[in-house]
């Protein structure tokens, strides 16, 4: 098996325009409804487009669009679902691991060649781009699209979804960086304007954020995990950090790919923890060299690697933006019992 992204042909184009999509023939005509749809500045490419209650950047959102009218899953696809930034790569080179296992050992599995996100592709983004090409192997997807808005398939299979989020200040101060690392396509990274932390910040509260609002989007996920705990496992970011072999252990029996007692015994499940842990992917060549394709923006792989770590929002965050997120946030969760540890202690 090649889980590269050559065969989807996603390679940047030394003239894609800042907004471009693979193929504009492809979505033209979403033109109309896209045009009519509300705009703000966004954060790395000019424009978010708000649609069912999120704001989008067009590549996704042609993506969205065209998953929406043309994507039919398989009724044993397994959706990796967040908010950029919540833990996202780790939660496909996690899945990949559980579900590969018998495919591969330590020296031969795709993670240690392969980015995560070229493992496991996205829906709106690669596959969408992609005309819905796709390895029916793995049958894992990994998507930022709000569960409303997800396309109605989806949900009618009864298709399965792990979700995976995290603390709103750690996962701020985590996309703030990352921005700061990615570049509209044609425009080199040290000619780019600097994207100011307090604005970002301004904007983020208002919930102006690539797949934002985030905390409408947790919520979205949320409910539905307690109406569905059969098809929607919630996971948190913080949880899977501080006890990952507890939930490693559920999410592969949530997959439908439970470890057997041997495989317990033979220590499987610390293997897969060791394999998808920060230290080992962040030293990997893969990750920590070149470009990854097929997004609307040009960004190395490394990116994807900062720190992973739990409470770095204590090194960038002042005082008054503590506050004010932490109040966001029990505003926000007051009619759930979600909670993340909101205090500025945590
Ligand atoms: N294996 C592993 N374990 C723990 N943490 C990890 C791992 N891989 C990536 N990361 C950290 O996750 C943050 C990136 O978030 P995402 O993967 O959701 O980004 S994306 O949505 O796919 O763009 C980003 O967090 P910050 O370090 O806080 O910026 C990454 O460093």
């Amino acid at each position: 098996m090649d889980y590269s992204s050559s065969k989807l042909n996603l390679s940047p184009k030394s003239n894609d325009k800042e907004e471009y999509s693979s193929d504009p023939k492809a979505f033209e005509e979403y033109k109309p409804l896209i045009s009519s749809l509300p705009r703000r500045k966004g954060w790395v490419l000019n424009q978010f487009y708000h649609y069912q209650g999120f704001w989008h950047n067009l590549f996704y959102l042609e993506g969205l669009l065209s998953a929406q009218e043309h994507f039919k899953p398989q009724p044993n696809d397994i959706f990796l679902s967040s908010v950029p930034k919540s833990g996202t790569t780790w939660l496909k080179a996690l899945s990949f691991a559980i579900m590969t296992r018998s495919s591969f050992d330590a020296s031969t599995n795709p993670l240690l060649t392969t980015t995560p996100h070229e493992c496991v592709h996205s829906l709106e983004g690669d596959l969408a781009h992609n005309l819905f090409h796709r390895n029916l192997d793995t049958p894992l997807i990994g998507t930022h699209v709000p569960y409303t808005s997800l396309p109605k398939p989806v949900i009618d299979y009864g298709c399965k979804i792990i979700y995976i989020c995290r603390e709103p200040k750690d996962a701020f101060v985590s996309l703030w960086h990352f921005c700061c690392k990615a570049s509209p396509k044609g425009v080199e990274l040290s000619a780019r304007e600097d994207l100011d932390f307090e604005e970002a910040f301004q904007l983020f509260c208002e919930g102006i954020s690539v797949f934002g609002p985030y905390w409408d989007h947790v919520l979205g996920y949320w409910r539905a995990s307690l109406e569905f705990p059969e098809r929607i496992l919630f996971l948190k970011y913080e949880n899977l950090k501080n006890e990952p072999v507890f939930y490693v252990k559920e999410m592969a029996k949530f997959m439908g790919y439970p470890f057997s007692l041997e495989e317990e015994t033979k220590g499987m499940i610390e293997n897969i923890v060791d394999l998808c842990s920060f230290k080992n992917l962040s030293k990997l060549e893969v990750n920590k060299s070149g470009w990854l394709h097929g997004r609307p923006y040009l960004v190395e792989k490394n990116a994807f690697f900062r720190k992973g770590e739990i409470g770095d929002w204590k090194n960038y965050l002042k005082p008054m933006m503590v506050s004010r997120l932490d109040e966001i946030t029990k505003h926000k969760f007051r009619s759930s019992d979600l909670t993340f540890n909101v205090s500025s202690d945590a």
